[in-house]
């Protein structure tokens, strides 16, 4: 039978440690009924593959939170790629492709390896103490995607906790979504004026994405709101995404090692962390028709919540699972998603944490954790508040 449970997955206790849970939902079964919600959840890393590959019966188009579009709402409109499915997803996800892939990038790898140095030269020159959040895994991201974007230079600040209340807003209303309720109209403003032809610079990301509509490969109506998909999925997933690797090598000393004696290693450090991690933990989609997974049969129009962090420690797919090995392949993981919607920016998301890390393997002997750790609870995301870090000088 459907196994069922009352849990709350968005509850503090189990943003503050989900293991126990996670570990509890791939051992009840292929998929569990969350009664408290009214969803299915799936956790196994071959039921939440499964359900990420077949977009036509696990929809996007009615919302990847909670709330499903057909009855609510959106609290914003919605947006063109993450919550649409082909052909109207086809065109906006083309252009991102272009304009977020690898060649797009290469003119940024060499500006981006300067900047990190020049970053992790001036944290050192401060001390060998400090918290690798704000020192670190902040202050990369908001010192060169912004740039990369196009973004003017005021107004940066709305950046994270603009995506920090979009990420909640994909759970249930809850304490956390009721925190950034009061000032999201005004961080939304804000960033949809930041979208605006005339508010990007002549070159960056936001410019080519204006430079497709004028080509015709999409329309000027829709350029806005691809642009708001970079400053909403953009920022507060890489901070989270290299304080997740940072911590993973602090709490790893002999893994950093490796680092150092193979610099190479820090691109598939990234997506091992990533793995071990999984900075976004979960989202839903709805179904479109009944569907058997196991010997339940989820009905149409229902939401489906796949647990991204529990697929990725998932014993059937992963020897060792919960360690985070640099000798491991990490590819296959579902941290980034999988299929049609899988991460647009992945290779923005690699390069900048490719960037800190090797200005940090060339400079560190040794990172360690110098003091208690805070996480910092969110609807979807799995993040520090903190990482106090001591350094070695290499
Ligand atoms: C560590 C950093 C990141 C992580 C963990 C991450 C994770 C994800 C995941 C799991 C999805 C799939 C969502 C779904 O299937 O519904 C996704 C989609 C997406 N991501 Fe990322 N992301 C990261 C960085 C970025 C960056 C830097 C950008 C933009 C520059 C970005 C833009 C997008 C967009 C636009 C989509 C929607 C793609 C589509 O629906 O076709 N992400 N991301
Ligand atoms: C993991 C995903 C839910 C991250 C994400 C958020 C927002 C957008 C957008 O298009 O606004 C795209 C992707």
């Amino acid at each position: 039978g459907l196994p069922v449970s009352d849990v709350d997955p968005f509850s503090h206790e189990v943003l503050e440690d989900p293991l126990p849970l996670h570990e509890q939902l791939r051992e009840a079964g292929p998929v569990t009924y969350l009664s408290r919600y009214d969803v299915h959840a799936l956790a196994r890393y071959d039921e939440v593959h499964a359900a990420l590959v077949d977009w036509q019966e696990f929809q996007s188009a009615a919302g990847v939170g909670l709330s499903n579009f057909r009855t609510e709402e959106p609290w914003r409109p919605p947006s063109l790629l993450l919550e649409a499915d082909p052909p109207q997803h086809d065109a906006p996800r083309r252009v991102l492709t272009a304009v977020l892939g690898p060649r797009a990038l290469r003119r940024l790898r060499e500006r981006w390896a300067a900047d990190a140095e020049e970053l992790v030269d001036q944290v050192l020159a401060e001390g060998t103490e400090f918290d690798a959040v704000t020192a670190l895994s902040q202050a990369f991201p908001l010192r060169v995607f912004p740039d990369a974007v196009g973004l003017g230079p005021d107004g940066r600040e709305n950046l994270l906790p603009y995506g920090d209340h979009a990420f909640n807003a994909f759970g249930p209303s809850n304490d956390l979504v009721a925190q950034g309720a009061p000032r999201i109209a005004e961080l939304s403003a804000w960033v949809g004026e930041q979208c605006q032809r005339e508010s990007l610079a002549e070159e960056g990301f936001g410019a080519a994405i204006w430079a497709a509509a004028d080509r015709g490969d999409i329309t000027p109506q829709q350029a806005p709101l691809i642009v708001r998909s970079l400053l909403t999925a953009g920022v507060d997933t890489t901070v989270h995404g290299i304080s997740a690797v940072l911590y993973a090598f602090a709490s790893n000393p002999d893994q950093w090692a490796r680092l150092r004696a193979e610099p190479a290693l820090a691109r598939v450090a990234f997506d091992e962390a990533i793995r071990w991690e999984s900075p976004v933990q979960t989202f839903f989609r709805t179904t479109t028709t009944a569907v058997r997974i196991g010997d339940a049969v989820v009905p149409e129009g229902h939401k489906v919540l796949m647990f991204l962090a529990a697929a990725n420690r998932d014993p059937r797919r992963w020897a060792d699972p919960d360690a985070f090995d640099l000798g491991r392949d990490p590819s296959g993981h579902v941290g980034f998603g999988m299929g049609l919607h899988q991460c647009v920016g992945q290779h923005v998301a690699r390069l900048e944490a490719e960037s800190v890390l090797t200005a940090l393997a060339r400079r560190v002997a040794r990172i360690e954790l110098a003091g208690p750790t805070r996480r910092h609870h969110n609807n979807t995301l799995r993040a520090w508040g903190n990482l106090p870090m001591a350094v070695q000088p290499a």
